[in-house]
């Protein structure tokens, strides 16, 4: 199966162009003040605004007021919760919603998707103490299962250069990047951005060849 690929964290309008020029299936707005990579909701009316049908527009946000969630939501497609937000909380906008989850050691990912198993799917970043996302840090793949009920989109120090051996060891439902296609914090390297989707590209048509 195509692997769905999100690019994450997108601040300029040449920056989201180049994601669906490229071929991204979603693309990821964070809304969380603390990132270098926030928007204002201005700024996300105006990058929202110019994403064509069947391109995915996510909004990021860490336990944040529920009225700012609601204003932005009419500019989204799907919200993406970062922090420890409760499932119900999570549940109250009426649109489709993913969790992300934080692979510290300790973390028991099958009662993490029994408690959020309303979301359409989690996203398996790496844990940096007080560092809600976006750390550009990668996890031990070993310990991504392969019986979780949820869909798994792999995150966390994604590049060009090793989406392929992640595409080809996890098989996950989808993959999320942002420092790894970046020139700077918030600022797109398009170049990057077609590697990175070329490359995951690759490693699907890889892994679909018929064994010989
Ligand atoms: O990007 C941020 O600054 C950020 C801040 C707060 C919550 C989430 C944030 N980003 C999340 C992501 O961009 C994704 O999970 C991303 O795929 C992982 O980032 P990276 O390791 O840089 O690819």
């Amino acid at each position: 199966m195509r692997t769905r690929i999100k690019i994450c964290g997108l601040t300029r309008e040449s920056d989201v162009d180049a994601a669906v020029k490229a071929g991204a299936d979603a693309l990821g707005f964070v809304m969380w003040p603390g990132s270098k990579r926030a928007l204002t909701v201005e700024r996300l009316e105006q990058l929202a605004a110019r994403v064509p049908p069947f391109v995915t527009r996510v909004g990021l946000f860490v336990d944040q007021d529920p009225d700012l969630i609601t204003c932005c939501a009419s500019w989204l497609d799907m919200l993406q919760f970062h922090g420890d937000e409760p499932p119900e909380a999570c549940d109250i906008y009426g649109m489709s919603w993913l969790k992300a989850l934080r692979m510290r050691d300790d973390i028991d990912l099958s009662r993490e998707a029994a408690r959020y198993h309303r979301a359409r799917g989690l996203l398996l970043d790496a844990w940096r103490p007080g560092v809600p996302g976006g750390t550009g840090e990668t996890f031990d793949w070993s310990r991504v299962p392969h019986d979780l009920a949820a869909p798994i989109i792999l995150a966390g120090g994604l590049t060009p250069d090793n989406i392929g051996s992640a595409i080809d060891r996890i098989a996950p439902y989808g993959v999320d990047v942002s420092g790894g296609v970046e020139a700077e914090a918030g600022l797109k390297d398009h170049d990057l951005i077609k590697r990175f989707i070329d490359q995951a590209r690759r490693a699907d048509d890889l892994s679909a060849a018929p064994e010989r």
